[in-house]
């Protein structure tokens, strides 16, 4: 049990590990040699002598100051590997949830996470910093006053010898009841934690429903559940405790029964059965203190299991090769691919988008259109096939190499609970304020930046809240133009902007894409119009590809497609070949 959490300390911690289990050792064999030397002690007092007390009590004394230095170095010890181990945890599992392909980021994820940061790594820490040194205590104090006895009374030495193995068992079977609930109690806890996020993102959502308060019944149902096997977990932990405690009131019984039996039967004097019943009630005592402490340890044991799950997760494998693209083309030959779900999402998908030119992606809803930039920009890997940057796999970059060659314009912008400076400055954390005022006057977030009141370092809240949807999409132009990346991956909007927000929108992207290779999500009528190609896709597969004009020519799903949507916006169709550029 303990084995689990003494594999997550980190390496220069583990080297503490050695002389904090030797300081809890000699801690606990010099308290129980304090509780053994008080039965001469009391004999000794009792039968007036009074030279060999003394002597006795310099033994007791000595024993003390040993147990006062290890028990001071021991919890110093305990709380630096302790913090040590959270620390390292925290950025370990940081860094290795930013490694993970992103079909890991479920649902039920931010919940987790945020347990896992924070309580278990907390459970686990625990073992050091206050758990480990009172079991240890719990079990070697006992062990220590049971062999200690031998030299005094082998008898009732043996009584508390044979009592152990009973003892162990059972709390082994109360520990099985409560390692059980606790599972059910962590994931309980983990469901309620995402849907209480989930229940503050939404609120906006639950509002507009008029629901604020009583709309959200997975985070009721989630409470309810956790409320449910919390007292689960409460009465799992219950019975072993008791039959634990009891086996121990028991033990004591039968030594104090031995000891009197002894007293009667003249095989022990009156002195000496006092001082043992004394020293028995030492051996008992530390044993239901170590039972219940178990229990807790069982629970970091089980929390040194979760974080040993997330470590093992294979991250999305990484090259560390210096390749460099030899331009800014990108190839997809034969792609396949599927979500966690294994429906087929990407079906045999092969086109190529030469350097510096654009290729727009239309196709109804759910056809694969938004996946195909997340698989060229390797969020997930392809199931199948291949795709090529500048003539390598993407797969044989690293990662900070192909994020270079991209800069990515999707509809769900997100801003981070900074300022708006910081914000934009992702796309380039090192740019030079000049670049900065220029990306910002093309996207126009100068002009947002004039209204808010404290200019650049207004704090934008999470999320971008204080933004409108407009302007935080303006905010994310101003990244990637920042970037200026070679490739641009554009998801364009599809709700209708103000005028205002449309036009800086449209000038940010036109600047953005100048010159670059752009695969675009397309809505826009003109941005399908001017692309150097078009890819229709239908479920997965592209159904139609060429230009505009070709596709209008061969009057298929494309025209059909245009037409519709020409009609909608007021748009007219002009024949094949006077389609103006
Ligand atoms: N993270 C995901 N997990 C599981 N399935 C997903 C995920 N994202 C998308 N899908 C599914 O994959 C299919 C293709 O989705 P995708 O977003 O690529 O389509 P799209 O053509 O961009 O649609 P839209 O025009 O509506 O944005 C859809 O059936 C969608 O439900």
């Amino acid at each position: 049990m303990i084995c689990k959490v003494l594999r997550l300390v980190p390496d220069p911690y583990r080297g503490m590990i050695p002389l904090y289990l030797a300081a809890i050792v000699v801690f606990a064999l010099a308290q129980s040699t304090a509780y053994v030397l008080l039965m001469p002690l009391l004999e000794a007092l009792f039968r007036g002598d009074l030279g060999a007390a003394w002597g006795w009590t310099a033994g007791v004394a000595g024993a003390v100051i040993v147990v006062f230095v290890c028990g001071y170095r021991q919890s110093v010890l305990g709380l630096r590997i302790g913090t040590g181990m959270m620390h390292s945890l925290q950025t370990r599992l940081g860094d290795h949830i930013a490694t993970l392909p992103l079909g890991w980021f479920g649902t039920a994820t931010a919940g987790r996470v945020s347990r896992l940061i924070s309580s278990s790594v907390k459970d686990a820490m625990g073992v050091f910093a206050h758990l480990l040194s009172p079991l240890l205590t719990g079990v070697l104090v006992p062990a220590g006053v049971a062999v200690g006895m031998l030299f005094l009374d082998a008898r009732v030495s043996l009584a508390m010898l044979v009592s152990a193995p009973l003892l162990y068992l059972v709390n082994r079977w109360g520990q099985g009841l409560y390692s059980r609930a606790e599972t059910n109690a962590h994931t309980a806890a983990e469901e309620s934690n995402s849907r209480v996020i989930e229940f503050a993102q939404a609120q906006p959502v639950l509002r507009a429903f008029g629901a604020a308060t009583t709309g959200n019944r997975g985070l009721q149902n989630a409470l309810t559940a956790q409320r449910r096997v919390g007292r689960g977990l409460v009465y799992a932990s219950v019975p072993g405790l008791v039959v634990f405690s009891f086996l121990v009131q028991l033990t004591f019984i039968v030594l104090a029964y031995l000891v009197v039996s002894f007293a009667s039967g003249g095989t022990l004097s009156a002195p000496a059965a006092i001082a043992l019943i004394a020293v028995s009630s030492r051996f008992i005592d530390p044993l239901n203190q170590a039972a219940e402490l178990s229990t807790a340890v069982r629970g970091a044991a089980n929390a040194a299991d979760r974080i040993t799950e997330l470590l093992d997760t294979p991250p999305l494998p990484e090259s560390d090769s210096p390749l460099q693209p030899a331009d800014a083309g990108v190839r997809f030959d034969d792609v396949r691919f599927a979500y966690d779900t294994g429906e087929p999402v990407i079906d045999g998908v092969s086109f190529t988008v030469p350097a510096g030119t654009t290729t727009a992606l239309v196709g109804p809803s759910g056809s694969g259109k938004t996946t195909l930039l997340r698989l060229a920009s390797r969020f997930y890997d392809v199931d199948h096939g291949r795709i090529e940057v500048g003539g390598h796999a993407i797969s044989a970059y690293s990662s900070t190499t192909l994020m270079e060659q991209f800069s990515l314009v999707f509809q769900d912008v997100y801003l981070f609970h900074q300022s708006i400076a910081e914000n934009v400055r992702i796309g380039r954390p090192d740019a030079s304020a000049d670049d900065l005022a220029r990306a910002a006057e093309v996207a126009r977030v100068d002009e947002i930046v004039d209204r808010l009141p404290d200019g650049w370092d207004t704090n934008v809240g999470e999320g971008g809240t204080s933004l409108s949807g407009g302007e935080r999409q303006r905010v994310s132009i101003a990244r990637a133009l920042l970037k200026d990346a070679p490739i641009v991956l554009l998801d364009e909007a599809t709700s209708a902007l103000d005028p205002q927000n449309e036009a800086a929108v449209v000038r940010g992207i036109h600047e953005l894409t100048r010159d670059k290779t752009v695969m675009v999500v397309a809505h826009r009528l003109s941005t399908i119009q001017h692309a150097d190609q078009i890819l229709f896709l239908d479920q997965g597969r592209i159904v139609e590809r060429g230009t505009h004009d070709e596709l209008l020519a061969a009057d298929g799903r494309y025209a059909d497609f245009w037409n519709e949507r020409s009609r909608a916006s007021g748009w007219h169709l002009v024949p094949a070949g006077e389609g103006a550029r």
